[in-house]
């Protein structure tokens, strides 16, 4: 077992605080629990997140396995790290990873500055690579930082779209009742066929759900699980909660998820996680500008940005600020950034910002730079409007870094 990223910074605060939880309904919000967390006499408890990433993506139909697979240039696990990363409560995040993946997974930590990262090597099923992370929680060891939770999170690897607020529903629901997972209702109907092919029975539809993460557990309880597991239930089980009602005699809170929560299994599943992607990270801008600058065709070309992007935020910052933000990560949520330069003037601050922001390595469309002469400004800044607009939605890697002069 090794830590991700040397001197991974670990969270400020403590974990989350569940026992003023305690008999909600897994209703919980983060909300609730930042509220909880200020009582007095509220106790914290530890969680860590479990993410098995060793598979070889066999349904997805290309050479690269599926949790490596770009979108936007950017691969799909740290999605999903980052995902989990901002959830502060989170601990640990133990990944497993083949052998011959560890060094691409300690490149992709170094590259997008993941933390509270460390590394076990999977096994030969999904079980066994979950196992493997659940040993390494469990071992205590006085040489590393990984200490047992009172609360460990399973999570697949390729499902990046996991927010804080399903995540601190099943950890309250395994706090309750030592374990919880996410469900969804089905799409299609389940069916068993005959020996001979044909149907045999028709399950309802409505009576039945589809299990997906995450997936929460009493850490005992699942690593006890998983520690008299059969031979038989490791190599073709796939469901953890059946492990903990079978092995452990405890029947798991089911939680309804929302929509996104689905696996990328299919090369059809990574177009769309690239297409919600890019809506998600099209709602943010960053307009950077010279405050001395006039602000008038300034406001004239967000209210036509605005017009473009639905709900779109836009910040403002001068180049200095913009920088210092984007050194500190400070921008997390915004991978757009539009450089205004109406004075025509020296572009000194706008290279250094561009040098920035490709230093950064955030999957970001390059910064689009705006020049308009002083003629018919209003018509080419509206003109910019609508292209960096379509740029910010299709983030085409031909059009990266693009120098539009109007
Ligand atoms: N030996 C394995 C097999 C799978 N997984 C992980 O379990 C998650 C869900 O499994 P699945 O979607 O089946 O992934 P693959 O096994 O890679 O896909 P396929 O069955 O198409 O090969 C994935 O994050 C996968 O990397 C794992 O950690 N160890
Ligand atoms: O079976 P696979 O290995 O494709 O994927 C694992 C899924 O079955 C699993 O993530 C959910 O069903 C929840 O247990």
């Amino acid at each position: 077992m090794e830590r991700g990223s040397p001197g991974a910074s670990r969270p400020v605060e403590p974990g989350p605080c569940l026992s003023s939880l305690r008999g909600a309904e897994p209703a919980a919000s983060a909300s609730t629990l930042s509220a909880a967390r200020a009582q007095p006499g509220s106790r914290v408890i530890a969680v860590a997140a479990v993410l098995p990433a060793g598979g070889c993506g066999e349904r997805m139909g290309v050479p690269t396995p599926k949790q490596f697979c770009p979108i936007l240039e950017r691969p799909l696990i740290s999605y999903t790290l980052q995902a989990l990363e901002r959830v502060y409560w989170i601990k640990d995040i133990v990944v497993a990873v083949t052998r011959e993946n560890m060094g691409a997974m300690r490149n992709i930590i170094q590259k997008y500055q993941h933390t509270r990262i460390s590394l076990v090597e999977a096994g030969e099923t999904r079980h066994r690579s979950i196992f493997n992370g659940l040993k390494a929680l469990a071992k205590d060891q006085p040489d590393t930082q990984l200490s047992k939770p009172e609360v460990v999170i399973i999570h697949d690897a390729v499902r990046p779209f996991v927010e804080e607020d399903v995540l601190l529903k099943v950890v309250a629901a395994a706090k309750e009742h030592g374990a919880a997972g996410a469900i969804r209702p089905l799409v299609s109907t389940v069916i068993s066929p005959s020996a001979d092919g044909c149907l045999e029975i028709s399950l309802e539809r409505a009576r039945h759900r589809a299990s997906e993460m995450p997936q929460a557990f009493l850490f005992d309880v699942i690593y006890e699980a998983y520690r008299q597991c059969s031979d038989y239930d490791l190599e073709f089980g796939t469901e953890c909660l059946h492990l903990a009602l079978k092995y452990s005699h405890t029947k798991a809170k089911l939680v309804e998820g929302p929509p996104d929560l689905w696996k990328v299994t299919y090369k059809r599943d990574l177009y769309a996680a690239e297409s919600i992607i890019k809506e998600r990270i099209s709602h943010a801008v960053c307009v950077v500008m010279d405050p001395k600058q006039d602000k008038e065709p300034v406001d004239h070309f967000l209210e036509a940005l605005k017009n473009e992007l639905n709900d779109v935020k836009i910040e403002s910052r001068e180049p200095g600020q913009a920088g210092r933000d984007i050194q500190q990560s400070n921008l997390e949520q915004c991978y757009n950034f539009v450089s205004m330069n109406i004075m025509m003037s020296d572009f000194q601050e706008t290279r250094k910002l561009l040098h920035m922001l490709e230093e950064s390595n955030l999957s970001i469309l390059y910064p689009v730079v705006v020049v308009s002469g002083e003629q018919k400004l209003q018509e080419s800044l509206r003109q910019g409007a609508i292209i960096i607009a379509s740029l910010i939605k299709e983030r085409s890697s031909a059009l990266v870094g693009q120098l539009l002069v109007a």
